[in-house]
């Protein structure tokens, strides 16, 4: 049995704008087992970026998380802290938000990492990929041999190393062992001659390296989490299926989880376990594959799966469906359901905020329709039509 390495419990991120509050993420909660791919699917400016963000602590003024917890399984951290902070403590389990801004950035990289759309963005143009990446594992490796902490588990960083570390600008000591391992992690990623590539410059990649490069930069602090945010999304369709099949060997080759931010339906079908459809913020379905994709409830997500021709096509994207995403501005949002403008099966009640409904399995809707479906067991409501067929 799997089990869970991160639980989000009603999260809530906001950013203070100056045209007011917008709550970019809204009561959220899923979790996410060991080496399982998770999925995030939903239009543009529904809030996946914003999740992924607030679970590896990136977000930055003037946004904030403003509620939930994030329960992060790390045996070692959970024992470290258990003694001074017994409420972020839960068994094997740390509650993220509570732990302090150090904490949270020490466990970036090396617990958990992030990969763009725009691998070029995530890289500086001005070093060797080899040694971008190499400082990432030597960041890594020096951190496990800090004599305060009680983790020391990395014999080959030895003392002499780490004092010398300390009083050197970081890209002057690098140890040749974590040139060595960055020059593994580059033919991990399925990158040709890695020796000799490590060597070149960011623009020296054609995009499909560059996106494995980077690929091999997020995991060279060994992260149990990987979020990739659209990672594919800028390259052509022959790369795009090697980047997806790359990324589907690494989680069954070692116990990583992968978060796949998409917002392509083809995509999640072919490489997700379970999944999370969001909108406007909000996560309005949840549970498996099979759960989510042939038991449709929300009809947003039948609009989804509507709207794209063919599911067995890895580059399928939606297409839109018809009226806009709603204002995530508070002052605007009001308490109703969010799709209701948009929704061919919208009744009177939904014109309040439909509570969370757990239906078989592991699966949930926020929608009256599962209600409807619970009580009298029939069909849903079928005016208005189904966006489906
Ligand atoms: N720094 C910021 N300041 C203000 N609002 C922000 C900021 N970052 C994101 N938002 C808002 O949060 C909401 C969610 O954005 P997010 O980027 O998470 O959407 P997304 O689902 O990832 O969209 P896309 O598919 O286009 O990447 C949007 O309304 C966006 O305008
Ligand atoms: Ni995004």
């Amino acid at each position: 049995m799997t089990r869970d390495l991160i639980r989000v419990n009603g999260l809530s991120t906001r950013f203070f704008t100056q045209e007011g509050q917008v709550n970019a993420v809204e009561d959220v909660s899923l979790t996410i087992r060991e080496g399982e791919l998770y999925g995030i699917v939903g239009e543009s400016g529904s809030g996946k970026s914003v999740l992924g963000l607030s679970i590896i602590d990136l977000i930055g003024s003037p946004g904030q998380i403003t509620n939930g917890e994030i329960w992060y399984r790390n045996a070692e951290i959970a024992d470290a802290i258990r003694s001074q902070r017994p409420s972020a403590v839960d068994d094997d389990f740390v509650e993220l938000t509570s732990l302090s801004p150090e904490t949270r950035q020490s466990l970036r990289g090396k617990s958990f990492s992030m990969i763009f759309q725009d691998p070029m963005a995530s890289m500086n143009p001005s070093l060797t990929v080899g040694t971008q990446i190499a400082e990432g594992v030597e960041a890594q490796r020096r951190a496990r041999a800090n004599p305060m902490t009680t983790t020391s588990k990395t014999n080959r960083y030895g003392m002499k190393d780490y004092f010398t570390s300390l009083f050197l600008p970081r890209n002057d000591y690098i140890q040749p062992e974590s040139r060595e391992r960055a020059v593994e992690l580059l033919d991990q990623v399925g990158i040709p001659d890695p020796a000799e590539r490590a060597q070149e410059y960011p623009h020296q990649f054609s995009g499909g390296m560059l996106q494995r490069a980077m690929i091999a930069q997020a995991l060279a602090g060994e992260p149990d989490l990987l979020i990739a945010d659209e990672p594919t999304t800028s390259l052509d369709v022959t790369i795009q299926a090697q980047i997806i099949e790359l990324l589907e060997e690494l989680q069954r080759e070692t116990d990583l989880s992968i978060m796949m931010i998409t917002h392509n339906l083809g995509l999640i079908a072919h490489m997700c376990d379970r999944l999370g459809v969001m909108y406007a913020g909000e996560i309005v379905e949840r549970g498996t594959l099979p759960e989510v994709f042939d038991e449709t409830v929300h009809p947003y997500t039948k609009g989804l799966l509507g709207s794209v021709p063919n599911l067995d096509e890895i580059n399928s994207r939606l297409q839109p469906i018809e009226g806009n995403v709603p204002s995530l501005i508070d002052s605007e949002m009001g308490d109703r359901c969010y799709f209701v403008d948009r929704c061919p099966a919208a009744m009177d009640i939904c014109h309040e905020h439909p509570p969370e409904y757990d239906l078989e399995g592991e699966h949930t809707v926020q929608c009256y329709l599962a209600n409807e479906r619970s009580t009298d067991d029939e069909k849903v409501p079928a005016s208005g039509g189904d966006v489906n067929e």
